[in-house]
């Protein structure tokens, strides 16, 4: 058995989410960036309404693999990715499929808290007024009011909508990307290290955010910490130089990891 230097007293904030058919399913997918291979061969498939977490030491490919759910990779040139990707059983690399309608499909959350130079109320607006999401302005702002009270941020800018979202303290305005994210209503939320630039209370309220959201969404999130894995979500998978090495229930994974070089991140041997 393995035990995480600070893991024991951490409060569990996991739902009890069963297992459900998968959200998301990933087939043998490989990504170059130019001649270089950063991700090797690599199946998954994430369920809807859980939390799956990406570890792995820096530079293994987690964010790589996590922009190829919604062909984020497309904006780097030098890129490639193939294999098979499939959001509720539909190709995302179909001609058909358009990449703007699959990112509000599937949302991303970013390191460093990006909010536009535009008001509370239109970061949040954007991606409903671009979608054609409101058919006026009362139904505008009931999706911003409802996307902002999900991101636990309501109460604290209720009075001040108009106010630059730039304006924010660094956990707000992370609070405010992901109402920004959830306004247009995704299946799945992708989370790339969102509390890597948040102090300890800003990052306790973004991890109960997701433990809430993961009632009504599927959540990928990268993370360094394996406190926050083990914290937030119900499935981990382990990568290491470019390889899926284990996936698993995150108990299994921190308490038995199959793999020894599992066993050596989570020990601090390697990493
Ligand atoms: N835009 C890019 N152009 C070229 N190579 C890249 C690019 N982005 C990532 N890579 C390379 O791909 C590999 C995987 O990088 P990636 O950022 O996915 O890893 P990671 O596990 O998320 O790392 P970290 O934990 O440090 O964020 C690395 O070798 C990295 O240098």
């Amino acid at each position: 058995m393995v035990m995480l230097d600070s893991m024991a007293p951490a409060p569990d904030m996991r739902a009890t989410a069963a297992p459900r058919a998968p959200k998301i399913d990933a087939r043998g997918v490989n990504v170059h960036y130019g001649e270089t291979q950063a991700l090797h061969d690599v199946s998954i498939a994430i369920p809807d309404r859980s939390v799956t977490a990406f570890i792995g030491p820096s530079g293994c490919g987690k964010s790589t693999f996590l922009r190829c759910f919604n062909r984020m990779n497309d904006t780097i040139p030098s890129c490639r990715v193939s294999g098979g990707i499939t959001l509720e059983g539909e190709d995302i690399f179909d001609p058909r499929i358009d990449p703007v309608q699959l990112r509000a499909r599937v949302g991303m959350v970013f390191q460093k808290p990006n909010p536009f130079s535009k008001s509370i109320f239109d970061n949040v607006a954007y991606g409903p007024r671009i979608h054609g999401l409101a058919q006026g302005r009362d139904e505008l702002a009931d999706i911003v009011e409802t996307a902002l009270r999900k991101a636990a941020l309501w109460d604290e800018v209720k009075d001040r909508l108009t106010a630059p979202g730039t304006g924010l303290s660094g956990g707000q305005q992370q609070r405010l990307c992901i109402a920004r994210a959830i306004a247009t209503r995704p299946e799945v939320l992708l989370m790339d290290e969102p509390c890597s630039a948040l102090d300890p209370i800003a990052t306790a309220q973004i991890e109960e955010l997701i433990a809430e959201l993961s009632s009504r969404f599927s959540i990928v999130i990268v993370t360094h910490s394996m406190q926050q894995a083990a914290r937030v979500s119900h499935r981990t998978a382990f990568f290491h130089l470019g390889h899926m090495v284990e996936l698993g229930d995150t108990d299994a994974v921190f308490t038995n990891p199959r793999d020894p070089r599992t066993e050596a991140y989570i020990t601090g041997r390697i990493g």
